[in-house]
C-alpha cells in the first residue's frame, strides 16, 4: 500500500526515514512555497523511501499541515498513483499519568480541542453551533494492529493551535476529554485533508513532554525522535496484515 506520511517539521520526518533502510528520493510537489527541491521548506516535496512510504514534512499547526497534506494527495491522485493510508507523525505532550515521556500513543480518535466558540457556559465545539466536524475516526482494526506492533497505547489524540502550558489547562482539556492521552498541533488538519481525498488516516505521536506547566528544560525530543524511528520500523508488518475491509 502507498502510504504518506506527514510529520510537522523536517526533524521529524528525518526520524522516521531513519526506519528505512536504503536510498531515499525527493520528489517536488506541485505550487509548494520556497526555493526547489529545498526539502526543509514545509509542503515542497516529500521523500520517498526504499519501502515506498512518501515522508512529507507538512509544518507546524493545522493549516499548514493540511494544505501540505491535501498538496501531496492531489499530487499523487492526479499522477495515478494516490496514496491508500495517510499517518500523520510526530512528537507530541503526553497527559500523566498515562502517557509517560518517550512512549508511544497511537490515535482511536483525532480530536480537534478548540475548533468552536466559547461561550460565557464554557467552550462549545463547532459541532454545536451547527457547522463540520471535531473528530477522525482512523480504523479500528488498523488501530489496534499497529499499536500491538509498536507497543503504543491507543487513545484520543487532540489537535490544539496552541501548546498547552498550564496545569488548569491540561485539567480543562482532560475534564472534556477523558480519553486523551496526547495533544499535538497538526493530526486533525492531515485528517480534514485525508478526509477530503476519501483516504483512511492515523496519527503516531511519541512523547517528547508533560502536557502542563511549560518547563522547555524537561522535553526530551531525543527520546521521543529515537522511539519514532523505532515505531516506524515496526509499522509495515502491521500494514500489510490490515485488511481495510474489517473495519467497513
Ligand atoms: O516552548 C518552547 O520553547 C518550544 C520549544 C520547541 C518546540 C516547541 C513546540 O511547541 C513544538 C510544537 C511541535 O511539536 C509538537 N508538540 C510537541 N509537544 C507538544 C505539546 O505538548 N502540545 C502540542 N504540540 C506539541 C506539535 O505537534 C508541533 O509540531 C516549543
Amino acid at each position: 500500500m502507498r502510504a504518506l506520511v506527514a510529520t510537522a517539521v523536517p526533524a521529524e520526518r528525518d526520524a522516521v526515514a531513519r526506519a528505512f533502510p536504503g536510498a531515499n528520493e525527493a520528489i517536488r510537489l506541485p505550487g509548494g512555497p520556497g526555493r526547489p527541491g529545498d526539502l526543509d521548506v514545509p509542503g515542497v516535496s516529500v521523500v520517498r523511501t526504499a519501502a515506498g512510504y512518501d515522508l512529507l514534512a507538512a509544518g507546524v499547526g493545522p493549516a499548514l499541515a493540511a494544505a501540505s497534506t491535501a498538496t501531496a494527495l492531489t499530487a499523487a491522485a492526479l499522477g495515478g498513483t494516490p496514496y491508500g493510508l495517510v499517518v500523520s507523525a510526530g512528537i507530541g505532550g503526553g497527559f500523566q499519568p498515562e502517557a509517560p515521556l518517550g512512549s508511544l500513543v497511537v490515535a482511536d480518535a483525532i480530536t480537534v480541542a478548540d475548533l468552536g466558540a466559547e461561550t460565557a457556559d464554557g467552550f462549545l465545539p463547532v459541532t454545536e453551533l451547527g457547522f463540520g466536524t471535531v473528530t477522525h475516526r482512523p480504523p479500528a482494526s488498523l488501530v489496534r494492529g499497529v499499536s500491538e506492533a509498536m507497543g503504543a497505547r491507543p487513545g484520543t489524540i487532540l489537535t490544539v493551535s496552541t501548546v498547552t502550558g498550564t496545569a488548569a489547562r491540561a485539567a480543562e482539556l482532560r475534564a472534556r476529554h477523558p480519553q486523551a492521552l496526547a495533544e499535538g498541533m497538526e493530526g486533525f488538519g492531515v485528517a480534514e485533508a485525508a478526509a477530503a481525498h476519501g483516504v483512511p488516516v492515523l496519527e503516531i505521536r511519541a512523547v517528547s513532554n508533560p502536557v502542563g506547566p511549560r518547563d522547555r528544560a524537561a522535553w526530551r525530543i531525543g527520546d521521543a525522535f529515537a522511539a519514532l524511528t523505532e515505531a516506524f520500523g515496526k509499522l509495515a508488518p502491521a500494514l500489510e496484515s490490515w485488511n481495510p475491509y474489517d473495519d467497513q
